[in-house]
């Protein structure tokens, strides 16, 4: 989710009130109760609306949507349980002659939606034997190692899906509102009366994010603060303990810091450091669109936490510029790590925006961390033209722009950012730069990337090509004022319930 902003270019389904959620059958467009469509505006005046549209496609698979991930930006969670394939059928008869619908750059809207999709044995398996085969330049050569070499169990329920994949838990007792916790100081005693909530600067599905400040480090976090009644009703559980074990798992310069995590009888709490820049979403759209040099710039950021994370086995499975955040010193941070997940082969959840998914998640194929390269194609062509490639005002309109592999070019774009670009969106994902026998560095070793130092990108010695306009770390300027009134305390969950969340 996040601030200052909009609703997607696309419009994902019905329209409903922020918070709630939905369920949709795509198809007749039965089932459908939907949920949330925030209405806001972006600092620079460009207002926005989210706009949600019935979907109308000929499948018969549920859909549960979690909208409102972004103000005015609508993000859907997706459970598909009906169908083993759900969204093919509705490619058959595709015209790949179809014009690209183009987005209208001045409206700042942008639908996200997330899918969860239980699929069958047999589109697992449908993948199984690609192999690579040789591209047209070195840096494309690979065998594919990554792509598909185990099969599944198609059974799993959605929460035991990525539960399953989630092993790395660590029995813990840090599941009270206090915990001790090992710090660079030593040992620290944790304790919900520490943090001093100031303001919300973000809402989510689930709750919200609050700017506050740690009475004993006297430092500005941020507190994102989850209802377990929504996590719940909202069968993000697994999720959640997801993001909380792999964020806890990691550290890297470009991405979020959580420094500590714990839960009352309502909510779920996690503490992060406080990226006062705002989102990268946001400049992109005051912008209109970015420089090859600009765009350069955090493509890089990007591509070195996507490699520490794929070292770790851990997919992304979020990117985009709603969920890159722009610190004080003007280098990223990636936030949202609502559906990373830790991989031992494939994964078969659907979820991700529209925009950014993979060709191989709408096809139920499974996937790895070849579909974090995919998005991450589609970023550098959404900085360098200011809106994402496949563009449609449904999301199936878009998931069939994607299926076709066509893509429409700027006359005058960079035509080497254009290369990687292309390289990138390759739906054939054991062609796919990054998913190669040479994993990363074959992007970072693309001539779009060949005046970087990457041991520089890392240690943030590259010069920001934008600097936020901050007065002091918790200056929240960047992000949009939230009605403090409109949060009611989140109902406490039973004892029953709250077990499920044992191990936060
Ligand atoms: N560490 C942070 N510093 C500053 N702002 C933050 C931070 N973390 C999150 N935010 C703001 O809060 C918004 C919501 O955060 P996040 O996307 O993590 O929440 P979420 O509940 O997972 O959202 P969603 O329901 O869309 O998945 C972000 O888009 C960002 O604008």
């Amino acid at each position: 989710m996040s601030t200052a902003t909009c609703a997607r270019f696309c419009t994902p389904l019905s329209s409903g009130t922020a918070g709630s959620t939905s369920k949709l059958t795509t198809g007749n467009g039965s089932g459908n109760t939907m949920t949330s469509a925030y209405k806001k505006k972006i600092p620079s005046n460009n207002s926005t609306t989210a706009n949600t549209a019935n979907d109308s496609s000929n499948t018969e698979t549920t859909f549960t949507f979690k909208l409102g991930r972004s103000n005015g930006r609508s993000s859907s969670n997706v459970a598909s349980s009906e169908s083993s394939d759900p969204l093919e059928s509705d490619y058959s008869e595709e015209d790949p002659e179809q014009e690209q619908q183009r987005p209208d750059p001045t409206t700042n809207s942008r639908s996200s939606s997330t899918a969860t999709t239980t699929t069958s044995s047999a589109d697992h398996d449908n993948d199984v034997d690609e192999e690579d085969e040789e591209d047209d330049e070195d840096e494309e050569e690979g065998n594919g190692r990554d792509a598909d070499d185990a099969t599944h169990d198609s059974s799993e329920s959605i929460e035991e899906d990525d539960g399953n994949e989630t092993d790395d838990e660590e029995d813990d007792d840090e599941s009270e509102e206090s915990s001790s916790v090992q710090t660079a100081k030593g040992v620290r005693k944790y304790h919900l009366d520490d943090y001093q909530i100031i303001k919300t600067v973000g809402t989510g599905t689930f709750g919200r994010v609050c700017l506050c400040r740690d009475r004993i480090s006297e430092k500005y976090c941020a507190m994102k603060i989850l209802a377990m009644t929504e996590v719940i009703r909202l069968k993000q559980i697994e999720h959640v303990k997801n993001e909380r074990n792999i964020l806890r798992e990691i550290r890297h310069p470009f991405v979020i810091s959580l420094e500590w995590s714990t839960k009352d009888d309502s909510n779920l709490y996690m503490i992060f450091d406080y990226v006062c820049g705002g989102e990268l979403f946001t400049y992109l759209r005051n912008a209109g669109k970015f420089t090859s040099q600009t765009s350069n710039f955090y493509a890089a950021e990007i591509v070195s936490a996507l490699e520490y994370l794929h070292s770790l086995q851990i997919v992304y499975r979020d990117l985009k510029p709603e969920n890159l955040l722009i610190n004080r010193d003007g280098h990223l941070k990636i936030t949202d790590f609502g559906f990373a997940k830790k991989l031992r082969d494939r994964t078969w959840t659907l979820c991700g925006t529209p925009e950014y998914i993979a060709p191989e998640i709408i096809q139920s194929k499974g996937h790895n961390k070849a579909v974090d390269w995919w998005a991450l194609g589609v970023l550098i062509y959404e900085m360098l033209v200011g809106y994402p490639p496949f563009y449609d005002e449904q999301p199936f309109g878009i998931y069939e722009k994607i299926l076709s592999g066509k893509i429409e070019w700027e006359r005058h774009m960079d035509p080497i950012a254009k290369d990687l670009i292309k390289k990138l969106l390759v739906n054939d994902r054991t062609k796919r730069l990054g998913n190669m026998k040479n994993g990363a560095d074959d992007v970072k070793r693309h001539r779009w990337f060949k005046h970087l130092n990457w041991n520089d990108v890392y240690s943030k010695k590259l010069k920001p090509p934008i600097l936020p306009d901050v007065h002091h770390d918790g200056d929240t300027k960047n992000f949009d004022d939230y009605p403090e009134k409109d949060w009611k305390p989140a109902k406490a969950v039973d004892q029953r319930d709250l077990q499920y969340f044992n191990d936060f």
